[in-house]
Order: C-alpha cells, then sequence, then structure tokens
C-alpha cells in the first residue's frame, strides 16, 4: 500500500520571487495549496482553505493524485484501485470521432441584434422586435484538414451560426463563399474524398493541390464557379473577423399566412474583407499554425468584439424565374448589383468558450433546425445536407440525445415525449410519456399548436419522380467569368498564381490538361496565363453544355480589394527593436497605433526585451526568429545603430524585412536601420510602401498609410510570374 505523503519541504504558493517583465493575466498563477514530497520525491499538492477536494466522478474525496494502489511499495498494481481504473478509463475514451469535414473549427459567443424588421416577410420570431437581442454562438472552420491542421490552409471557411431563438434554435451553417462545387448532395462523398488526403498514402494533409482533387473537379464541370472563388483570396482570409459568411442555398420565409418570400443570407464583416497572401499564408502555418483562432481569443478577450452585419436578399417566384439560372442551383449568386443585399440585424462576438471540447467541439448545427418562419427550398444540396448533419452527429456525439448538451440545448421551454436513449438528461417527468392521452391539462404533458407552430412551405410537387440534373442547372461558366472580371487585376493575379500553383503539384499532364481546357470557356487570357504557368499548350476549351455568357456585368461586391478596411483600427504592427532604440521614437509610433485603435506587438533579439535609449527596459512579446513578420499586417524597424550592425547578420531579422516587403507590406523604417536593410538586399528597391519614420510627423503618414491593406504596387516587382521577360 502506498504510505501517505510525507511532510517533506512544505512550501507555500506565493514565495515564489516575482519576474521583472509583466505577464499577461492568464498567466498568473495564484495557488493557495501546500505542497509536500512524497517518499519516491513526487509532489503532492494538499487542499485546504477555499481549494476544493479533488473527487472521483462519484464523488469520492481522493487522498492520493499521484501513486495507484500497489501489492507493496514496488509490487503491481490492484484491479481493486478504482480511482485509478475511472481516471485511465475516462482517458481512454476522451476523444471522439472528428466532423468528417469542417473538423478543425474555433467557436464563439454572442449576440445577434435586429435593426430592421422582417415582420412583413416572416413570423420568425427573431425578425420581429428591432432593437431585441438573441444569444448566438458561431463555430468559423476550414474543410479538409483534420482537427490539428493548420489555420492558413487554402481552403473554404465554415462559418455556422446557432441563434437560440425564443421559438426555438436556428442553424445558418454557413460558408466564406456564396456558391459550391456541387449541384447535388449525392456527390458530396465523392467531392470529399477527393479533396481529403489520398486513401493509400494518406498525404497531403489540408490542401487541394494534389491529382485526386484536380481530377475529380476536371470532370466537375459545375465547380468551375466555386475554383474562382476558392483559387482566390477569399481561401486566405486574415481573420475570421475579415471574412464574409453566406447561407450559400435560396431559403424561406414565411409569413403567417403560409406565404413564402425566397431569401439568402449574407453575413459582411465590420472590419472590411481582409486576406494574406499565399507565400504569407504557407509561412504562418510554421510560425503560427493557430493564427486564426489565436486572433479571435486575443480579440475578444482584449474587448475588441468582432462584428458582422446580417443581410438578406428577398425575392419571389417571379424574380427567380426571371433568371437563365436557376436559384436552387448552389453554384450560382444573386449579384448584390442585381439585387440589392436588406441589412437587418448584426451579429457581435463578446465572450470566448470556457471550454473548447464542450462547447467547440460538442456544438452540433443543422441546416434543417429551423424555427417557424422559416424554411428550405427544394435546392437539392441543402436537402441532402438535412439529412446529412444529423446522421454524422448520432455517430459523432454517441446518440439522439445531444441536443441535451448545454451548448446545443434550446433556451426556450422543451418539452416533448422523446425519452431514454445514451445519455439522456430530460426524460417526461410523471406518467404521461405518449399523447394524445386522457391525464389531464398539467400531468398530461405538452400538447400541439397549430397556430403557433412550425407549419412547412405548401409546395405544389413538380412533376415525376426522377433522377435527373434540370436543365436549368447546365451553364457552369458564365458565372465564373462573371467572378473573375469583377477582381481588381491584382486578385486576378493572384487567381491564375494560386492555379499554376495548385496544378503545378497535379502529376498528371492529362489532368492539368483537362482542368485548363475549362479555363478556356471562362476567360481566354486566364487559359493562356495558366497554360504558360504549367508550360503546356493552350488546350481546346472543354465542351460546355451552355456557352458561357459574355455579357454578365463585373460585380463590385466580389472583389475583397473593392470592400476592404477603411482604417488600421484592429490590426497589428510587429515593431523590431533593440538595446539602444530611440525611446522617443517608440513612444510616439505606439501612441499613434493606440489611438488609431491598432495593436503592437514588441519584436527583440531576446524574450527578456531591450533596454531603450532612456534606460527603460522594453518586454518582447517575441524573440525576433518566433516572431516573424507573417504574424503582422505591417512592421516598423526601429534598432539602434549598434542594433542594427547585429541585426544585419542575423538571417531571422533579415526575413523579418524581406518577407514583409515581398507580402507588400507597409514598412516603417528607423533612422539607423539601414544597415539591416541594406545586407538584406533591399535598399535599392525600396519604394513608397516603405516609409521613413523619424518623429511624430512620419509616424502619423505610416499609420494612415497601413490603413489599407497591402501596398500592391510593389508585387510587380517582388514576383518572378510578374517579370515582363519571366
Ligand atoms: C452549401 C454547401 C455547404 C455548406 C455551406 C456547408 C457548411 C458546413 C459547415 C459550416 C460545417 C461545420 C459545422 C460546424 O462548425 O460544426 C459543415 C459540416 C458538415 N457538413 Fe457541410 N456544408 C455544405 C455542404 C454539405 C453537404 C452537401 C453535405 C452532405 C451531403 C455536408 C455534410 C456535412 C457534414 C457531415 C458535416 C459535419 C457535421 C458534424 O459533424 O457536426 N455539407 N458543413
Amino acid at each position: 500500500m502506498a504510505k501517505p505523503a510525507p511532510s517533506g519541504s512544505t512550501k507555500k504558493a506565493g514565495e515564489t520571487p516575482k519576474k521583472a517583465t509583466k505577464t499577461p493575466p492568464e498567466a498568473k498563477v495564484e495557488t493557495s495549496f501546500a505542497e509536500t514530497q512524497g517518499s519516491g520525491g513526487e509532489t503532492h499538492q494538499v487542499a485546504e482553505g477555499d481549494v476544493a477536494v479533488l473527487t472521483t466522478q462519484q464523488g469520492v474525496p481522493v487522498a492520493d493524485d499521484q501513486n495507484s494502489l500497489k501489492q507493496g511499495a514496488r509490487g503491481p498494481t490492484l484491479l481493486e484501485d478504482f480511482h485509478f481504473r475511472e481516471k485511465i478509463f475516462h482517458f481512454d475514451h476522451e476523444r471522439i470521432p472528428e466532423r468528417v469535414v469542417h473538423a478543425r473549427g474555433y467557436a464563439a459567443h454572442g449576440f445577434f441584434e435586429l435593426t430592421d424588421s422582417l415582420a412583413d416577410v416572416t413570423r420568425a420570431d427573431i425578425f420581429q422586435r428591432v432593437g431585441e437581442r438573441t444569444p448566438a454562438f458561431v463555430r468559423f472552420s476550414t474543410v479538409a484538414g483534420s482537427k490539428g491542421s493548420p489555420d492558413l490552409a487554402r481552403d473554404v471557411r465554415g462559418f455556422a451560426v446557432k441563434f437560440y431563438t425564443k421559438e426555438g434554435n436556428w442553424d445558418l451553417v454557413g460558408n466564406n463563399i456564396p456558391v459550391f462545387f456541387i449541384q447535388d448532395a449525392i456527390k458530396f462523398p465523392d467531392l470529399i474524398h477527393a479533396a481529403k488526403p489520398a486513401p493509400d498514402r494518406a498525404f497531403p494533409q489540408a490542401q487541394t493541390a494534389h491529382d485526386n482533387f484536380w481530377d475529380f473537379i476536371s470532370l466537375t464541370p459545375e465547380s468551375m464557379h466555386m475554383i474562382m472563388w476558392i483559387m482566390s483570396d477569399r481561401t486566405l482570409p486574415r481573420s475570421f473577423r475579415t471574412m464574409e459568411g453566406f447561407g450559400v442555398h435560396t431559403f424561406r420565409l414565411l409569413d403567417a399566412d403560409g406565404r413564402s418570400t425566397f431569401v439568402k443570407f449574407h453575413w459582411k464583416p465590420k472590419a472590411g474583407l481582409q486576406s494574406v497572401v499565399w507565400n504569407e499564408a504557407v509561412k504562418i502555418n510554421g510560425a503560427d499554425p493557430d493564427f486564426h483562432r489565436r486572433d479571435l481569443w486575443d480579440a475578444i478577450n482584449a474587448g475588441d468584439f468582432p462584428e458582422w452585419e446580417l443581410g438578406v436578399q428577398l425575392f419571389d417566384e417571379e424574380f427567380a424565374n426571371s433568371f437563365d439560372f436557376d436559384v436552387l442551383d448552389s453554384t450560382k449568386i444573386i449579384p448584390e448589383e442585381i439585387l440589392p443585399v436588406r441589412i437587418v440585424g448584426r451579429l457581435v462576438l463578446d465572450r470566448v468558450v470556457d471550454n473548447f471540447f464542450a462547447e467547440t467541439e460538442q456544438v452540433a448545427f443543422c441546416t434543417q433546425t429551423v424555427p417557424p418562419g422559416i424554411d428550405v427550398s427544394n435546392d437539392p444540396l441543402l436537402q441532402g445536407r438535412n439529412f446529412s448533419y444529423l446522421d454524422t452527429q448520432l455517430k459523432r456525439l454517441g446518440g439522439p440525445n445531444f441536443t441535451h448538451i448545454p451548448i446545443n440545448a434550446a433556451k426556450c421551454p422543451v418539452s416533448n415525449f422523446q425519452q431514454d436513449g445514451h445519455m439522456a438528461m430530460t426524460n417526461p417527468k410523471g406518467r404521461a410519456n405518449y399523447e394524445p392521452n386522457t391525464w389531464g391539462p398539467v400531468a398530461g404533458g405538452p400538447r400541439e399548436d397549430p397556430v403557433k407552430g412550425f407549419r412547412s412551405y405548401a409546395a405544389e410537387p413538380d412533376g415525376p419522380k426522377l433522377r435527373i440534373r434540370p436543365e436549368s442547372f447546365a451553364d457552369h461558366y458564365s458565372q465564373a467569368r462573371q467572378f473573375l472580371l469583377s477582381q481588381e487585376p491584382i486578385e486576378q493575379k493572384h487567381i491564375g498564381d494560386a492555379l499554376v500553383f495548385e496544378l503545378s503539384k497535379v502529376e498528371r499532364p492529362d489532368i492539368r490538361s483537362r482542368v485548363v481546357s475549362h479555363l478556356v470557356n471562362i476567360d481566354a487570357d486566364l487559359a493562356a496565363t495558366v497554360a504558360d504557368g504549367l508550360g503546356m499548350p493552350v488546350p481546346e476549351a472543354a465542351q460546355a453544355a451552355r456557352p458561357t455568357n459574355t455579357d454578365l456585368a463585373p460585380s463590385a461586391a466580389l472583389s475583397i480589394v473593392r470592400n476592404g478596411p477603411n482604417a488600421f483600427a484592429g490590426r497589428k504592427v510587429g515593431i523590431l527593436v533593440t538595446d539602444g532604440t530611440d525611446a522617443k521614437l517608440f513612444a510616439a509610433l505606439t501612441a499613434a497605433l493606440d489611438a488609431e485603435d491598432a495593436l503592437f506587438e514588441v519584436v527583440a533579439p531576446k524574450i527578456g526585451g531591450a533596454t531603450l535609449s532612456d534606460g527603460t527596459l522594453l518586454a518582447a512579446k517575441q524573440k525576433i526568429d518566433g516572431g516573424p513578420s507573417v504574424l503582422f499586417d505591417a512592421i516598423a524597424v526601429l534598432p539602434s545603430a549598434e542594433g542594427a550592425a547585429l541585426l544585419a547578420v542575423d538571417a531571422p531579422a533579415k526575413d523579418f524585412v524581406t518577407d514583409a516587403f515581398a507580402h507588400c507590406k507597409f514598412i516603417g523604417i528607423g533612422p539607423k536601420a539601414e544597415p539591416l536593410f541594406q545586407k538584406a538586399g533591399l535598399i535599392d528597391d525600396l519604394d513608397e510602401g516603405c516609409m521613413p519614420l523619424t518623429g511624430a510627423k512620419d509616424v502619423a503618414s505610416f499609420v494612415e498609410a497601413c490603413g489599407a491593406l497591402r501596398f500592391w504596387p510593389r508585387e510587380l516587382n517582388v514576383d518572378l510570374d510578374a517579370q515582363p521577360d519571366a
């Protein structure tokens, strides 16, 4: 039997010497328990005062959590040790299956506030009273990667919102892209199999740059519109806070008389659309694979609450029939210029989760979780989703009672006769567990409400039972072209670069060629650029089910650059300092950033910080090789003369400036920084995006310039593909 822990060297917490540098609040450790050392030297922390006593899951207090029960000090562990067995048994079962798609996600709590009533078109309670707030929970995700994959994979982002309305939960399970790859849910398993790692070799992880994906795509022309979106910078968001969200499908709003209005849902970020560039994304994935989740966590904890506007496009059957395409086809949008987005509310995320697993992992969304007043349409992709989510959650969460898990439970009264099953928490009370019954108005339990209850839209049947794709779904290229031509030149270039990158990873030339044959139907210039980038001739155009309509007007709403931020607020400068950095200049810069509600992190050769010119010790957030410039939106380089000489021979310091330059970031250059730029080979290339920082006036111009997303004119000088003779 293990001996009770001897009272060896008892050390009260709080006796540890205080650190010299500032410690973030979450890192402050307060303990009020005594520590003792056991006979084998192990640490025992003993509860006293207000400290909770450790117990088993059955509530039995635990005397020793460091040693299992043994027959003799060196003998075998005994089966009798229920505490040991319970602890290991529970640990063994900690993992549940990860989501089959969207496995990597991050979530936060907040609220939706109605700013414009939709009472004229829907009875949905959430859309009735202006100013009313509805609690919400939002999970952002990537699609293809597994739970541990990096945040900056080139991928669609999930944007799933659960509204806890007074008449039941509403899940708006959207993405950051308003269209999808396929038109019919029966193709979803094929799409996802093709996108995920190949089944024999189990790579590549969280990437579409491989043969299987592009093979499937090349044989699925309906995906071409989506391909333009995923090859654009939309799939490289700077932050969850800076991306749009879309419900994708056409849904229905229903009024009290059952009249239907079609609706498409849009989320518009208050921070403006912002993305990173591909080379930067690749490096962020190494430097901080948690870049997006950290950003959301930090922003909310700092009180900089992310916000989106909810917009709706409302239309009727007649308007729907006015298009050449079908509003039930999820590969199509209705351009905002044709049908403006009406803003009806705002979503604010103001609270991080208490526990990642309990909330973010266990949350379960479903497209058909809709309250009275909202209904689905016949979109065949949506119809399939309505089945798929509940089915997968039955397995993922282990039974039919996942609606009892607090994150999934409605916040309005829930009353029915469903009972039992794994982990049942809310079985009906009393004798009645069926209806109709005659146990009286209270003991008999709940009854139907024909007025308030959910009613489906009374849609007319559409014809004979058929396994067929409607002809109205056959235009695969027109909107792909419209998207491409709606982009600014720099954005079009990025689409071409991304296609060349991805297809260069495809080993089979016939697959590359088949993809380019579709691009010919979208835009001859794009096809020529990509073919040239791949070193192949432009193939014949793919056989098109419908000729491309080249008359669609470009839509400004589709460009990130045109819908970017208008100030630097909420973004971050990496300030590189050394011993001897000019204290006044540093103070002027940080004051200007504070005034702008922008953020900064101090990067220094040592994590202990740097001693500024006035003798103050400035704590560093990052050591130079752990805080590369890809983690920041702009950089300021403020070394002393001696510091600059040291940085000039330091590889991470040189990368700090060359990467920022290559990624078209604004660069503030302190008066003594020249040797670093010299050694990094940039001194002759410095442009208007590289701004001298000498005093308050320069600082103001620098912070103002940073308000733009990037200094794009530089890209032509830093990209081999863009050189005229390349
Ligand atoms: C417009 C097309 C689609 C969009 C916008 C979309 C969006 C999403 C989102 C945002 C999630 C993550 C939910 C979360 O954070 O927990 C998700 C998960 C999932 N989606 Fe989709 N999806 C689409 C198409 C489909 C289709 C066609 C299917 C199947 C027929 C499907 C099946 C699933 C499954 C099985 C999950 C995992 C759910 C879970 O384990 O809880 N999705 N989808």
